[in-house]
């Protein structure tokens, strides 16, 4: 499925009613099975973006459409955000079957749609785990196997790992790409990092500081498997430093703003 953006911008109303422009010239289009990363400093608009794409917000000016699909049907959307979500009173297996529930699959399909979830996760063993009895890692892998379960035709992530440790983020981003690649969705992905970014996608969208344009987009040429490592691992640096170079100024001034606020 392939989504495409264009002209997109959005308003917001500031706290003494003033307009707050948080994006601004959207112009991008996700191709099928394409994983495009957004990066820049902290306030540009991405979750914003990542949220109209996904329906929860409207545009205030432009259109995203939505190709490909067969039929006139609104397209089916799994979003995975930094906050997991997870019902602390269901257990993994109940908290992936959510949103199979007011489907039509019967029983039988629910638990097997599940299970295989479960299989390709690496859940086994945890099915009638609650949340608080599993790790942060686990619980992120609990809310991606509940958006891919639902077989979405598009997967929205924003900043899924950014509140776990530094070791379980890299084995995160790995086992995320398992995945992905089991699935080959058309994903949009947020983050603030940019070694993330470059490890991830298939392009990195950098934007402006507000309001949020797009600097440059940049097209990660280089093998998924070993990415980091080995022969790649100097061109993977200078993706990551042109990356910072383009967002580097941005940055320093939203922290300074950020700073006498
Ligand atoms: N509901 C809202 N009402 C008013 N302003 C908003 C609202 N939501 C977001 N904004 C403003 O719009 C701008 C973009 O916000 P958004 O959360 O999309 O940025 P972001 O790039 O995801 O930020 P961060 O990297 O810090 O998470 C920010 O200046 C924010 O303060």
């Amino acid at each position: 499925m392939k989504v495409v953006i264009e002209q997109v911008g959005k308003c917001y109303q500031g706290p003494d009613r003033q307009k707050v422009t948080a994006l601004s010239d959207i112009n991008l289009t996700i191709h099928s099975e394409e994983f495009v990363v957004l990066v820049g400093p902290s306030g540009c608009g991405k979750s914003t973006l990542l949220n109209m794409v996904g329906g929860l917000l409207s545009p205030t000016s432009g259109t995203i459409y939505v190709e490909g699909l067969e039929t006139d049907r609104d397209p089916v959307v799994g979003m995975v955000f930094q906050e997991i979500g997870l019902f602390p009173w269901r257990t993994v297996v109940q908290n992936i079957a959510f949103g199979l529930e007011e489907t039509r699959l019967t029983q039988r399909q629910i638990t097997d749609r599940v299970q295989s979830y479960i299989e390709l996760a690496g859940l086994q063993g945890f099915e009638n785990s609650l949340p608080r009895q599993l790790s942060g890692g686990m619980r992120q892998r609990v809310g991606i196997a509940r958006a891919l379960a639902i077989q979405p035709d598009l997967l929205l992530m924003d900043e899924p790992f950014s509140a776990l440790d530094a070791q379980t983020r890299t084995l995160m981003q790995e086992e995320l790409l398992k995945l992905w690649t089991a699935t080959r969705l058309s994903t949009l992905y947020v983050t603030h990092n940019i070694e993330e970014a470059v490890f991830l996608a298939d392009r990195v969208v950098v934007l402006s500081r507000r309001p949020g344009r797009i600097i440059d987009i940049i097209r990660i040429d280089l093998p998924r498997e070993g990415r980091d490592t080995g022969e790649c691992a100097a061109q993977f640096k200078n993706y990551a430093s042109q990356i910072w170079q383009l967002i580097r100024k941005d940055a320093e001034d939203a922290l300074r703003e950020g700073e006498s606020a």
